[in-house]
């Protein structure tokens, strides 16, 4: 089975992790400490361990779905087909670490990253390797999709490839060039940041917002509540990408939003967003 090294044991490196282990690949998790990446798997196992209790697992397939997990340095990644990377969203920090990674993973590895707005012909740039977007959405363990991004340089072989890793996990990839936001988050951001004008110009309460979408659209969610889920300071950031990338105004973000994050009411994680989790 093929080598893949997940790198960042945060949020999204946990899920991606346990989606290639669960497809029994031999997945070595790092981190900036290595008790940090087995923080990360040992939360994994946490997770497992509780669909085992409500038996949507068997004991057995959990151990098999651990047994293909270690935490490791970045020198044990030499030998890796695929490294994905879900390090803060911050483009020095990605290229830093591709850079470190160019002189340690053997030629033909692909260098995967997790990106949610960045540019993956910028993170390239200087890259021996062929890296392309492969983005997962959260918890990536569950959710089906994962956006395919070739950068301006990403080989259609490379792409091809990483269509069939996505296969391989029982994902349904969708090919996108580059472009910020991609399709999911060009089009779902803007529409949180739309919810934040309607509210700060007085034109209907955050209950009513969301009332209106879930009945109104279908949607399982409502944008403020979801806003409040993913983080509205990553709201913020994409809006900011969006707009700074395109110098599109329908892109600004709103103002509120804006003093909310300033203020730290981030949603779920600081308990308080446009609700209160107290
Ligand atoms: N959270 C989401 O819903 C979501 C969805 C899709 C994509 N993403 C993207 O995935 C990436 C990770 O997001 P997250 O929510 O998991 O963040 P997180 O903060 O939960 O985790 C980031 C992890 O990376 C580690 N890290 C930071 N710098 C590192 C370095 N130089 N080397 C190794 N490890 C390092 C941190 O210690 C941490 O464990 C970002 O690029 C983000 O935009 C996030």
């Amino acid at each position: 089975m093929k080598n893949v090294g997940v790198i960042g044991a945060g949020t999204m490196g946990q899920g991606i992790a346990n989606a290639f282990a669960t497809a029994g690949y031999n997945v070595t998790v790092c981190d900036i400490k290595i008790e940090w990446a087995q923080n990360g798997i040992n939360k994994i196992g946490a997770k497992l361990d509780k669909l085992v209790s409500r038996e949507k697992i068997t004991a057995e397939k959990a151990e098999g779905i651990k047994a293909n997990l270690t935490a490791g340095e970045y020198k044990d990644l030499a030998d890796c087909d695929l490294i994905v990377e879900a390090v803060l969203e911050k483009m020095e920090i990605k290229k830093d670490l591709f850079k470190t990674l160019d002189e340690i993973c053997k030629e033909d590895c692909i260098f995967g990253t997790n990106t949610s707005s960045l540019s993956v012909t910028e993170i390239a740039n200087g890259i021996k390797h062929n890296v392309i977007g492969m983005h997962f959405f959260n918890p990536a363990d569950r959710m089906k999709l994962v956006e395919v991004i070739s950068g301006e340089n990403t080989p259609v072989e490379t792409k091809e490839a990483i269509i069939e890793y996505s296969k391989s996990l029982g994902k349904t990839p969708v090919e996108v060039a580059e472009g910020p936001g991609f399709v999911v988050n060009r089009i779902l951001i803007p529409m949180i940041n739309e919810a934040c004008f309607i509210y700060q110009e007085g034109l209907a309460s955050v209950e009513d917002i969301d009332t209106a979408m879930k009945l109104g659209a279908n949607h399982p969610m409502g944008p403020l509540a979801l806003g409040d889920l993913i983080g509205l300071d990553i709201v913020l950031d994409v809006m900011e990408v969006l707009y700074t990338e395109t110098g599109d105004p329908k892109y600004r973000p709103c103002t509120l939003l804006k003093k909310m994050v300033r203020a730290g009411k981030l949603g779920q994680k600081t308990k308080q967003g446009f609700y209160s989790y107290n």
